[in-house]
């Protein structure tokens, strides 16, 4: 038995995935019955770094999603659209799909599960997170009888191998990032990557199966590593801690009796350098999740590149070909049942959706550098504003000079974030203070 997979897309992951599609040796004997059928791209005069026959490229992409031949379309193009479209085409058509797109799953999914489910079919995404890290499934499978109390991720290839290469080399942001680009980690407009959007695309996803509801995704608080400079870098190290771009999910209390809330935010954050997610370095990314009862447990691997994804991208095309493999050897579906059961760790039924909470009820250390005119009692004064919104210093540092400013770099003991906004906007208005040059949060 054979299943028929249309591929669309063949740039960095498409091209893993063929590779690993065109040589199945040494691998799970299933995918020697997966059969790359057609693939769709832009340019059919492109140089291609794999063997496909010139037969089955095409870029009639809708053709694929509408093939009766196909089993399995796999969406590897990028983007909003056509891919949501794309997505969307295949679903009616009855085929199952699996996706690295978490721009389009983020955004989409309640359009896209109600279409898969009500088709009895399967969106999966396992590359949309962590790259190659397996993390969707043990979220739906493996992990699924936690209470799931915090997910902490470095879910972003593309930034935490530029803060590395900064912080370890003093290396220059803009070719960094051009480096990243080289390497195909970064995304077609890395603006993604850079901003956090990327990464608050993938905890929207993590947190959504971690949870169990859906999320908008314009409630996920995202700041990029744009503002991140050398000198944060420096101090950080100074004071026992990495930058890293942190996504988190997490359940809070915000008032007695009141329901949970979730906080879901991606930030740039100095993580204390004994942390496990302090030493994951370059293209790695890894998930922190905290449940009831595992305790803690990290996933961690390469975040992004052709390879790894390309692995994540088999391993879901392998999920579906079991069970179909399994459907056709059972009775086929009855007039009473016209639609497949799908399998429950499998598939993504959510509902309803989770409540977010306020930036402002963030409980959290931070970290903040001021340049101030070096008069006297300045750091008094900043004591007195922090004072009179409850917030505690853990440490205060005069560092130096920048040009004729003095700079000082705090860092404060939890404080809800709406205190500490309070206290900085008194202090931004005082005579002595020049400027906020920076304001990160400490994990
Ligand atoms: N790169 C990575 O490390 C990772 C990427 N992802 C996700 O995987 C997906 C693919 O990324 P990646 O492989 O890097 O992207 P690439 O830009 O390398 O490849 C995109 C492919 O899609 C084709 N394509 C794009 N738009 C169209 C269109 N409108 N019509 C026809 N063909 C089109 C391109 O055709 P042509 O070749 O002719 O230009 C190309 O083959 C994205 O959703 C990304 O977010 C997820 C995890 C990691
Ligand atoms: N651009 C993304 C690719 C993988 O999702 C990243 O850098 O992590
Ligand atoms: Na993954």
């Amino acid at each position: 038995m054979s299943f028929k997979i249309g591929l669309l897309g063949l740039g960095t992951v498409g091209t893993g995935t063929a590779e690993i599609l065109l040589s199945p040796e040494g691998r799970h004997p299933l995918v020697q019955e997966l059969e790359i059928y057609r693939v769709g791209v832009r340019d059919l005069s492109k140089p291609r770094d794999v063997q496909i026959s010139k037969e089955i490229l095409t870029t009639d992409l809708e053709s694929i999603a509408t093939d009766p031949e196909v089993d399995i379309v796999v969406e590897l193009l990028g983007g909003l659209e056509p891919a949501r479209s794309l997505i969307l085409k295949a679903i009616a058509h009855g085929k199952h799909v699996v996706t690295a797109n978490k721009a389009v799953i983020s955004r989409f999914a309640e359009e896209i599960y109600d279409a898969a489910n009500e088709k009895g079919v399967y969106v999966m995404l396992e590359a949309a997170v962590g790259g190659g890290i397996p993390i969707i499934q043990p979220l739906k499978q493996t992990l699924g009888v936690n209470r799931i109390q915090a997910i902490t991720g470095i879910v972003n290839g593309t930034t935490n191998y530029i803060l590395t290469r900064m912080q370890n080399e003093g290396a220059d942001f803009a070719d960094v990032l051009a480096d990243a680009q080289k390497l195909g980690y970064a995304e077609a407009d890395p603006t993604a990557d850079v901003e956090g959007l990327d990464a608050a695309d993938k905890i929207a996803i993590l947190a959504s199966l971690a949870y169990g509801g859906r999320i908008k995704l314009e409630e996920v608080y995202h700041e990029g590593i744009s503002k991140v400079g050398a000198a944060d870098i420096a101090y950080a190290e100074k004071l026992g801690f990495v930058i890293k771009l942190l996504a988190v999910a997490k359940q809070m209390t915000v008032a007695p009796n009141e329901p949970e809330l979730l906080q879901v935010r991606v930030h740039p954050t100095l993580v204390p350098k004994q942390h496990p997610l302090a030493s994951v370095s370059g293209v790695y990314n890894a998930i922190f999740v905290e449940g009831d009862p595992i305790g803690q447990v990290m996933f961690y691997g390469r975040g992004a590149g052709a390879g790894p994804t390309a692995s994540a991208v088999v391993s879901d095309i392998l999920n579906i070909a079991s069970i179909l493999k399994i459907i056709s050897q059972s009775p086929v579906p009855s007039p009473q049942s016209p639609v497949p059961n799908l399998h429950p760790l499998l598939a993504c039924t959510h509902q309803h959706y989770c409540q977010i909470a306020p930036m402002e009820e963030l409980v959290t250390r931070f970290y903040a550098r001021f340049l101030t005119n070096d008069s006297p009692g300045v750091i008094g004064h900043l004591g007195t504003s922090f004072g009179n919104y409850g917030v505690s210093l853990e440490s205060v540092v005069q560092t130096g000079f920048r040009g004729d400013l003095a700079e000082i770099v705090v860092v404060t003991h939890d404080v809800r974030e709406g205190n500490f906004r309070q206290a900085l906007a008194e202090i931004r208005a005082l005579e002595a203070v020049d400027s906020i040059a920076s304001l990160l949060r400490v994990l």
